[in-house]
């Protein structure tokens, strides 16, 4: 599968030129008549008989970076050395790192942070286990946990490749939350060995945020680790989203002037997200829903392998619709893709109510390209970045860890779910409010403050919150 590098990347070809055969505006021409831009050349060394260059050109995807290489690389005394891009560029060595807090500088210093200081605070916690929140990283530090099975969109590609996404996710949560994330993918997809894994591990985090992972295993891996484990564990596919996709959906109701009970939903990709979106709509009182996946419409009276599907057609799907997605989309308010991508096509949306709403946010290609829905529709979001109305689980997640590990929360209950998503939703005034914003963005500084503060007070209402409530700020 080739991946969009995005519109207008920046890619970096690296060209070694005979001196004597090469002509750079051979060079600049083949780039700008394959509809390449040149930002930027770099002279990278100059030998005797050639000479190293990197020439940075903009381009709309991977297959219009493919062709202005082909047509580079076809000139006369030019060899292509490597092509890179900023994307990749910044993974070099990955994205994060660990920092200490304060230098090491002497033998004093070494004493306290290491043996023999370090053994009074190891006792002590021996003591008294509840002291590790205050003498140990446990208390801001939360694993960011995948087996690979269900990266993005990208299906099952184990978990090496993971990683980056991992390792995304841990930056998100540093920087938006001052949440300290570890990423780490495990070398199985066995549920029982998973257990064991995030049990044992447990001890030096606060939160286990389980990411990626497949349906069905996803849920009872998850089930299990909340009644076994006395941290937050929060499967961020599942509740990140449905807390996400609710907020936008209070705010993309309102502006069509429609009451989401009445809506008629369709949510196509009954996985880890489809799942826990669909009992999010239950909860808020939407009866009318729809599931769909590969085989079509899930409708009670059938049978399905996977037990959730079992579950799902009992609960949804009251007029018993049957059909693809194309017949079953006909007449919907919502449509929420979790799927894959190129899943609904124009003529599919032009079937919907009016004022229909399409949430295609499935990554990092959608269910369908705003371009094609937008004459169709009068709400469109994505899960990129790169579009407006982002309804993205890093709205989510930052602020919910956050305020779980302020308040010590035992763990992420409904209560804090709703919580937050009303507080996403309301970092948009009805003044802001248009087709165009109906979500805030990841940039918003109020979103994870709200995101916390909300949830901290759910937690407390509900019991789960630990710490004395004059203590958290
Ligand atoms: N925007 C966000 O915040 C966000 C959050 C979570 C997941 N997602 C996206 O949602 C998608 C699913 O993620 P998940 O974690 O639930 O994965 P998952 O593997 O648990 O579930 C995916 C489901 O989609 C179904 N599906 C795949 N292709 C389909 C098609 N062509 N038609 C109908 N159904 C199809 C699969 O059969 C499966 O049931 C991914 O693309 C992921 O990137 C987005
Ligand atoms: O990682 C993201 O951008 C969102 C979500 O967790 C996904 O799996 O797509
Ligand atoms: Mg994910």
């Amino acid at each position: 599968m080739s991946i969009p590098t995005g519109a207008n990347t920046n890619m970096i070809l690296r060209l070694e030129l005979d001196k004597e055969i090469a002509s750079f505006g051979n060079i600049a021409t083949a780039i700008g008549d394959s509809g390449g831009d040149i930002v930027a050349t770099d002279v990278v060394r100059t030998e005797k008989k050639s000479t190293v260059r990197d020439i940075t050109f903009s381009v709309y995807d991977q297959k219009h970076s493919d062709l202005i290489v082909e047509a580079v690389g076809k000139l006369p005394g030019v060899k292509v050395v490597h092509v890179s891009d900023q994307t990749f560029l910044l993974h070099l060595g990955g994205k994060i790192e660990m920092a200490t807090k304060f230098p090491i500088k002497n033998r004093d210093d070494l004493s306290r942070v290491y043996t023999p200081g370090v053994a009074r605070v190891s006792m002590a916690i021996h003591e008294n286990k509840a002291r590790a929140h205050s003498l140990t990283i446990k208390r801001n530090t939360v694993a960011v946990i995948s087996d690979g099975s269900a990266v993005l969109g990208l299906g099952n590609i184990g978990p090496e490749a993971a990683m980056p996404v991992m390792e995304g996710k841990a930056m998100l949560f540093k920087q938006l939350a001052g949440v300290d994330a570890f990423p780490i993918c495990l070398a199985t997809q066995d549920v029982e060995e998973i257990l064991l894994i995030v049990k044992a591990l447990s001890p030096g985090f606060g939160g286990i945020n389980l990411e990626d992972i497949s349906a069905p295993r996803c849920f009872d891996i998850e089930k299990r680790l909340v009644e076994e484990l006395d941290i937050p564990v929060f499967h961020d596919d599942q509740h990140g989203t449905a807390v996400v996709l609710m907020a936008g959906l209070i705010n993309a109701v309102k502006l069509v002037g429609k009451k989401l009970e009445d809506c008629k939903i369709v949510v196509c990709g009954i996985g880890a997200a489809g799942t826990a979106c669909t009992r999010m709509l239950l909860s808020a009182g939407v009866t009318n829903i729809i599931g769909v996946d590969r085989q079509g419409a899930i409708l009670k009276g059938k049978e399905y392998e996977n037990p959730f599907w079992q579950w799902y057609a009992e609960n949804t799907n009251p007029h018993h619709i049957e059909g693809s997605l194309s017949e079953v989309i006909e007449g919907a308010d919502v449509f929420i893709g979790v799927s894959g991508p190129g899943v609904l096509k124009a003529a599919d949306v032009k079937k919907m109510a009016a004022d229909s709403i399409v949430f295609a946010m499935a990554n990092p290609s959608p269910e369908i390209m705003p371009e094609e829905a937008e004459p169709y529709v009068r709400v469109m979001a994505t899960g990129r970045s790169d579009y407006p109305n982002q309804i993205n689980n890093v709205l989510c997640f930052p602020g919910m860890f956050r305020g779980a590990l302020d308040c010590r929360a035992t763990k992420i209950n409904e209560e804090m779910k709703l919580a937050a998503s009303h507080a996403i939703a309301s970092v948009v005034s009805d003044d802001e409010l248009n087709e165009n914003y109906i979500i805030p963005s990841v940039f918003n500084h109020v979103v994870v403050e709200k995101v916390r503060e909300a949830v901290i007070n759910a937690a407390y209402k509900s019991g789960v919150a630990q710490r004395r409530r004059e203590k958290v700020q």
